[in-house]
C-alpha cells in the first residue's frame, strides 16, 4: 500500500524521518513524508527534504525562539487554527496517491499531541482514505522525579549527556490522555509506542530515541510495505494491501499494538563455496519452518510497541517476510493459526512478503484494540493532577 507520513513535533518529525530512513529497499511504501512543527530550530534538523518540511505557528503570537512550555491547550488552538494550511503545504506531495495517512506524534508535550485532532479532522474531511495516528507515551521519569530507579531521572540533575531536551514534561501523563481524548473518533486507528517500556534504566528519551524511532519504523515498515509493491519477480502469494490493514486497523480510534520478530536467514552466499550467490538457495524445510515459528512467536509474545495481553485485541494480522525460499507456506499458515488462537479465529488476516534481498526472516504482528494497563495507568495519574 502507500501511505503518506506526516511527523508533528519534536518527535514526530523524529520519527517520520526514521520510518523514510527505513523504507526497504525496492519495497517503497511511502508516498511523501512531511515534518511540521512549531520549533524551527528542530525542524531544521529533520532530514525530510526542505519542501517537505513546514513550521507553523506564526501568527498565533507564537514567535521565532518560543515554545509552548508543555501548554497543551495553547498547542490544541494553534493546531486548529493551522490545520487547513498544513493541508495546504501536503500538496507538494501527491496525498491523493496515498492509500492511508499516517500522522505521528510524541505524546505528553504541546505541540505533537495538540495540533493532531485537528490536523487529523481535517484529513477526513479532505480525503477519503483512512487517518492512522502514531503515538509514543511518555516515560513515567520524564513526569515523576521518582520513577527511575536509577535515579537518573529529569529531576535528579544527572540527565545522561545533560541534553536541553531532556527537561522535565511534569504535564506529560495530563497532555497524553488528553490527546488521546481528542483524538478519539476522530483517528480511524491509534498505533501505540510506549517510552516507557523502551527505556533503560537510567536512560533519558534523549539517550534512547533514536534506538526506539529505529525499532518502531521497522515495525511500521514491515506492517505498511506488506507483501505488494514488490520488485523483480517475486510477489507475495498472499498480499496484504490496504484494505486489509484497514479493516485490522478498523475505524474507531483503537488503540493498536505492534509485535515484531526476525531471525537472520544463511541467503546461500558462502553456502555454495565459491561465494557466488545462488538465486534460489537450497533453504532445508525443518531450518526455515522453525525460523517461521521463532520469529511468529517472538511477534506475538515478544516486545510489543505497547506492553498488552495479546489476548485482549479484538482483531489480529501477521505478516511473515524474507528471502523466497524461507517462505515456508505450510509454516506461515500455522503462525497465523498460532495468531488466531491468540486473537480469534474471525478477526484475523494474514500474508507473506517476499524479500530477494532481504537477509533475515521476520513476522510482524499487529494487534488491534488491545486493552493497555499503561494507558490506564497514565489516565489514573492525569486524574490525580487534575
Ligand atoms: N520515541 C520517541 N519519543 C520521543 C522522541 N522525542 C520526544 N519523545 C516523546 O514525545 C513527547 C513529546 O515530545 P516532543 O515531540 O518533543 O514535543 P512536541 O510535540 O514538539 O511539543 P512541545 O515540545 O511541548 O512543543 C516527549 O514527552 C517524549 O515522551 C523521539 O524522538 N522518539
Amino acid at each position: 500500500m502507500q501511505l503518506e507520513v506526516i511527523g508533528v513535533g519534536g518527535a514526530g518529525c523524529r520519527i517520520a524521518d526514521a520510518i523514510r530512513a527505513a523504507e526497504p529497499a525496492g519495497h517503497s511504501f511511502l508516498t511523501d513524508v512531511f515534518a511540521f512543527d512549531t520549533d524551527e530550530s528542530d525542524l531544521q534538523r529533520v532530514v525530510v527534504p526542505e519542501s517537505h518540511r513546514h513550521r507553523y505557528g506564526r501568527g498565533t503570537g507564537l514567535e521565532d525562539g518560543d515554545g509552548l512550555e508543555g501548554d497543551f491547550e495553547r498547542g490544541f488552538e494553534i493546531g486548529q487554527v493551522a490545520a487547513d494550511g498544513l493541508l495546504e503545504v501536503l500538496d507538494r506531495g501527491t496525498p491523493s496517491a496515498a492509500d492511508a495517512f499516517l500522522v505521528a506524534v510524541g505524546l505528553g508535550g504541546a505541540t505533537g499531541g495538540g495540533t493532531a485532532p485537528a490536523l487529523v479532522a481535517a484529513l477526513q474531511r479532505q480525503y477519503d482514505v483512512p487517518v492512522y495516528v502514531l503515538a509514543t507515551l511518555p516515560a513515567d521519569r520524564e513526569f515523576d522525579p521518582d520513577a527511575d530507579a536509577a535515579g537518573t531521572g529529569p529531576h535528579a540533575g544527572t540527565t545522561a549527556r545533560g541534553d536541553a531536551d531532556a527537561v522535565p514534561r511534569p504535564n506529560a501523563a495530563t497532555n497524553a490522555i488528553t490527546a488521546l481524548d481528542r483524538l478519539d473518533g476522530l483517528a480511524n486507528a491509534i498505533v501505540v509506542f510506549d517510552n516507557e517500556a523502551w527505556l533503560q534504566p537510567g536512560e533519558t528519551v534523549v539517550d534512547a530515541r533514536d534506538r526506539c524511532n529505529r525499532e518502531l519504523a521497522t515495525r511500521v515498515g514491515a506492517v505498511f510495505a506488506g507483501g505488494g509493491a514488490g520488485s523483480g519477480d517475486v510477489t507475495a502469494q498472499n498480499v496484504v494491501d490496504a484494505a486489509d490493514i484497514n479493516r485490522i486497523l478498523g475505524n474507531e480510534s483503537a488503540i493498536v499494538a505492534l509485535g515484531y520478530g526476525d531471525q537472520d536467514a544463511d541467503t546461500g552466499g558462502s553456502r555454495f563455496g565459491l561465494g557466488l550467490v545462488s538465486a534460489e538457495p537450497d533453504v532445508d524445510t525443518g531450518e526455515a519452518v522453525s525460523a517461521i515459528e521463532t520469529v511468529v512467536r517472538k511477534g506475538i509474545r515478544g516486545k510489543l510497541t505497547l506492553e498488552c495481553d495479546p489476548e485482549t485485541a479484538e482483531r489480529g494480522l501477521l505478516i511473515v517476510g524474507g528471502p523466497p525460499a524461507w517462505l515456508n507456506r505450510r509454516a506461515i499458515a500455522e503462525g497465523r493459526g498460532t495468531l488466531e488462537a491468540t486473537v480469534g479465529e474471525n478477526g484475523v488476516l494474514g500474508g507473506d512478503a517476499p524479500r530477494p534481498d532481504g537477509e533475515a526472516v521476520f513476522a510482524a504482528v499487529v494487534l488491534a484494540d488491545v486493552e493497555s494497563d499503561r494507558v490506564a495507568k497514565l489516565r489514573a495519574v492525569a486524574e490525580t493532577a487534575r
